[in-house]
């Protein structure tokens, strides 16, 4: 793991296994599993349903330790507990964020945590507020107050506040209508430009991760492995309409679809 292309990638996972073992009966639900994100990239991770794939993403963000294997950020190890250079985004908004925290409080916490005067950690969520579209005026509110969508563009925003330089998002529109799921793939698509991030983003639906990503990594059945990876030479920028109606989207799209059901 010494040659640059391993030192200067956002992330690099080597011979990733973890093993459950419940009442003394091992479960191996990851084996062997290798994958990159280089510097800028955006990734997407599909597989069926109970492949792994949050498993895989709790190992490469520190929050479980994996049981072979290892994963290094932009050359360094990531070792026990979550990594600064990394933030997450989870499905579920509702129990991501602190029901009793306004908005303001809830993006500003982990800024808050690194000892940030209150001036800076105010001028950090007015911009990160404006970044993911929303108005001044929700800050004094509450989650609960708030629709599924907007929770999200919070949690989205709180991810953001100390400056990750890798987002991992685990399945992060799954939870809302059809409708938010487009502005909300747009704006990760907006962010991850505008603010130079490595993203790698866990998703069920195939023409999510065929619209957002540079390259598409599909898992196997557990135990999972990377069964292929498929690279979307889709032009930037990408529009919901006109991307989806290329004959290159449908031709990929298919082509994963195929790997995901395994025929
Ligand atoms: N804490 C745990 N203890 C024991 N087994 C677990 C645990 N978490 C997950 N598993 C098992 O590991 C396998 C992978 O689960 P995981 O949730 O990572 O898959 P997934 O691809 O994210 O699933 P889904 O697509 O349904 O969200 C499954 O067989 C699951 O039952």
């Amino acid at each position: 793991m010494s040659d640059p292309e391993h030192t200067s990638a956002a992330l690099v996972v080597a011979g990733l296994s973890k093993t459950y073992t419940t009442n003394g009966v091992d479960h191996l639900a990851i084996e062997q599993v290798d994958l990159q994100v280089h510097a800028g990239e955006f990734v997407s991770i599909v597989g069926p349903s109970g492949s792994g794939k949050t498993t895989l993403l709790n190992c490469i963000s520190g929050l479980m330790r994996p049981s072979t294997g290892e994963v290094r950020s932009f050359g360094e190890t990531i070792g026990d507990g979550p990594s600064e250079d990394m933030a997450i985004v989870f499905q579920d908004y509702s129990r991501s964020l602190f029901p009793w925290l306004t908005v303001e409080r809830n993006i500003g916490l982990p800024l808050r945590r690194t000892g940030a005067s209150r001036a800076t950690v105010s001028s950090a969520v007015d911009s990160l507020l404006a970044a993911v579209g929303l108005p001044r005026s929700v800050i004094g509110k509450y989650p609960w107050q708030l629709s599924g969508g907007m929770q999200q563009r919070v949690a989205i925003a709180r991810a953001l506040i100390n400056k990750p330089k890798i987002l991992l998002m685990d399945e992060p529109f799954a939870s809302v209508d059809a409708q938010t799921r487009i502005s909300l793939e747009d704006l990760t698509l907006r962010v991850w430009r505008e603010w130079n991030k490595s993203v790698l983003f866990i998703t069920h639906d195939i023409d999510e991760a065929v619209y957002l990503s540079d390259r598409v990594v599909v898992l196997s059945k557990g135990p999972s492995t990377v069964k292929a990876t498929v690279d979307v030479p889709l032009p930037r920028d990408r529009d919901q309409i006109l991307t989806k109606q290329e004959p290159l989207f449908g031709k990929l799209r298919s082509e994963v679809m195929d790997l995901v059901m395994g025929h």
